[in-house]
């Protein structure tokens, strides 16, 4: 049979549209708050009768009670491209808001109303003035600096095709009947036009075996749709809207009739106009290639761009996702395969550039002269809970520490890029990982947890877990001290710098952490202040990417007095307190950035390739030799093991439990 690549993206054109050269339209914006939604997910009986939207309408009748603030407030409107920032400052001292049970609701009168409105096509952002609203009201001044984007990716972008029609973006959620459409897809897709990021004509799209109809989608879909935005100003009929533009298709993944059926669906939603299709590959890997022949061959777009976002994993070793690449590169070009490693769509492991290339003081310190170690630690405090056939196949070093611990490492660990292009920040990725000694048994722990009664409680082990075979070897726990032979990080002087991942499967909590732990101060003048242990004087910068984002950075500072005590205090930034703006989920980043073609926060093959080259011999080393992990209680910090290698290379655990 004859091969067809999917039709590559189009995103040469001649001339600004003009759209982006007029003041974008004002919506009404609700300020975000800082609290975590409270009200319970939406519960729509599962009726025909009954007509989504109403049920979800009155669902939203939320209390209001008088909350006075003052902001300007920035936004992007749904037509405007995110590189790109005719960023309009709207005045809210005007507004009228009032909260609610966790909400915060505005009604937002337009800058241009009030006062002169941004040029939209300025590319210097002026000043927002941002004022917390809670946990620590912060009055401060921010100035968005955004950086250029080539005039062919706005255009892309902004819903115009080359003779400035209008454009359509249809997305298909192939698999969307299952766990991760319902709890993270469809949800980052609402939040997204309800924030006004989708472009004007779009269209949503559920792809799966299981045979529903439009409505039984939208029932799923608004049953789910518990995201941050459910507690917001006109959340309901926002999310009327939203659900008038879902649709769904039966059909099965090996297909090209089916997929046939869903090209003439999507073809009528997109009336002649130049239609882009985003395709969500959120089915099991071993479908993965029959959909997107499917989805090639019988549903590209004609005349738009086609792009696949692909889920992990991306294979099991380096032969499989290199026969992963290989058929997926019989149907794609490279650029038009996004393949999601949600990490990199995080708040803070995206501000890791920004934190190190934009502040002087952090960057002539970011080598083995000043770092002792970088500890990379997550930890969940759940178990398997049915996923354990997923799981056991491939256990927590290719769950978490192949993807998402090595991602962040290459971005912390990365030289400088040319430039903030997606090409050359992977580049650089590409380049730590290839200078990465390829990891071995003897710096790695294993470990899984076992049964253990506290309390008269008693907890289960992994493997009692129904879904887990019995007698299963797979690690619920690891930690691996990694090296990276270059010139920044290679073995100096001292000791060797290097890198620690831990991955901690039931954690009494759920955390992921960065923490850079740096040289002792040679000569340290104080040093009879710290006792024998000078590992307490360390100073360390801790990222907190989940949960309560902050960043801080413990320096030794002397107790107020007349006597001369010193003490480790931190510097603090702490996400809730400096900014009243809630943190989009990693995934509406991801799509967002899907849709308007940046690769940046994707993973290229040959990054992929690399990763898979430094675990691949250990992981079948492991597997070969059967090695036993350690076992540890249940709801523990881990195996002993994992002190064991910490001592090993003189690292010391960062703190385990909660700090500010
Ligand atoms: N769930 C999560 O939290 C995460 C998931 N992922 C990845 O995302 C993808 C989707 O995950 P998730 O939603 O949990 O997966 P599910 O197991 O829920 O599968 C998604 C859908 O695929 C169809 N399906 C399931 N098994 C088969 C099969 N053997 N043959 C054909 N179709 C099947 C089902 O739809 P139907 O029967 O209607 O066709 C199901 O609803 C996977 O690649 C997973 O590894 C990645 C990170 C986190
Ligand atoms: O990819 C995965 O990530 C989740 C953890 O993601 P988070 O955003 O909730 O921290 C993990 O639970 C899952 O096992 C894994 O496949």
């Amino acid at each position: 049979m004859q091969i067809t690549k999917l039709r590559k993206e189009e995103n040469i054109l001649s001339e600004i549209p003009k759209g982006l050269t007029n003041t974008p339209s004002m919506q009404s914006k609700s300020l975000s708050s800082s609290f975590k939604p409270t009200k319970p997910p939406l519960s729509l009986s599962h009726s025909h009768s009954q007509s989504p939207m109403a049920a979800i309408a009155a669902s939203n009748a939320v209390v209001s009670k008088s909350t006075r603030l003052s902001s300007n407030y920035s936004f992007r409107p749904s037509s405007a491209p995110r590189n790109f920032h005719p960023w309009t400052s709207i005045s809210l001292a005007n507004s009228k808001i009032s909260s609610g049970s966790g909400c915060v609701r505005a009604q937002v009168t337009p800058l241009e109303q009030t006062s002169a409105a941004a040029p939209a096509q300025s590319v210097e952002a002026p000043a927002v003035n941002v004022f917390g609203t809670s946990r620590g009201a912060v009055s401060t001044t921010v100035s968005p600096v955004e950086n250029k984007t080539p005039l062919s990716k706005l255009k892309e972008t902004a819903g115009f095709d080359g003779s400035g029609n209008e454009s359509t973006v249809s997305i298909t959620v192939v698999g969307a009947s299952g766990d991760l459409a319902k709890k993270k897809i469809f949800p980052a897709l609402f939040a997204l036009f309800y924030e006004g990021f989708l472009p004007k004509h779009f269209t949503v799209y559920g792809y799966a075996r299981s045979k529903m109809t439009d409505a039984e989608l939208r029932i799923m879909v608004s049953k789910t749709l518990t995201c941050r935005i459910d507690q917001r100003e006109n959340c309901g009929e926002k999310m009327e809207q939203f659900l008038g533009r879902c649709f769904y298709h039966s059909g099965q993944y090996d297909s090209e009739k089916n997929f046939a059926e869903l090209d003439k669906k999507l073809k009528e939603h997109e009336v002649g106009r130049v239609s882009n299709r985003l395709f969500y590959l959120s089915i099991p890997p071993n479908i993965f290639i029959d959909a997107v022949k499917c989805a090639s061959l019988s549903a590209s777009s004609g005349n738009g761009w086609t792009r696949v976002i692909v889920e992990k994993p991306f294979g099991r070793d380096s032969e499989s996702s290199a026969a992963l690449t290989k058929a997926l590169k019989q149907y794609l070009e490279e650029d038009q395969i996004f393949r999601i490693d949600h990490y990199l769509g995080k708040e803070l492991v995206e501000n890791l550039s920004v934190l190190r290339f934009s502040n002087l003081i952090f960057e002539p310190l970011w080598s083995r002269q000043y770092i002792r170690n970088v500890q990379l630690i997550f930890s969940e405090d759940f178990g398997t809970e049915g996923r354990g056939g997923y799981f056991d196949n491939y256990g927590i070093i290719r769950d978490i520490m192949q993807n998402h611990l090595l991602q962040i490492l290459a971005l912390f660990a990365m030289e400088t890029p040319v430039s903030l292009d997606a090409e050359d920040i992977r580049n650089e990725k590409v380049k730590v990982l290839r200078s990465m000694r390829p990891v071995k048994l003897d710096d790695v722990v294993v470990g899984q947890y076992k049964s253990h009664t506290r309390g008269g409680i008693n907890y289960p082990s992994y493997t009692d877990d129904e879904t887990v075979p019995k007698g299963s070897l797979t690690p619920t726990f690891a930690a691996a001290a990694l090296f990276i032979d270059n010139a920044r990080w290679d073995g100096f002087l001292i000791d060797n710098s290097y890198f620690l991942l831990i991955f901690n499967f039931l954690f009494i909590f759920s955390r992921a952490e960065i923490r850079v732990q740096f040289r002792h101060v040679p000569g340290n003048l104080y040093n009879r202040n710290f006792g024998t242990d000078l590992d307490r004087a360390t100073n360390e910068l801790v990222i907190r990417v989940q949960p309560d984002e902050a960043i801080y950075l413990k320096i030794n500072n002397k107790v107020p007095g007349l006597g001369m005590k010193l003490d480790r205090s931190n510097l603090n930034l702490h996400y809730a307190a400096r900014y009243s703006k809630e943190i989009p989920d990693a995934y509406e980043r991801l799509l967002l950035d899907a849709i308007e073609g940046e690769r940046r926060l994707f993973i290229r093959s040959d990054e992929l390739d690399a990763a898979w080259s430094l675990f691949t011999p250990f992981l079948k080393e492991l597997e070969e030799k059967k090695i036993i992990p350690e076992y540890y209680p249940y709801g523990s910090r881990g195996p002993v093991g994992a002190h064991y290698l910490a001592a090993r290379y003189k690292v010391r655990w960062g703190d385990v439990g909660h700090e500010q």
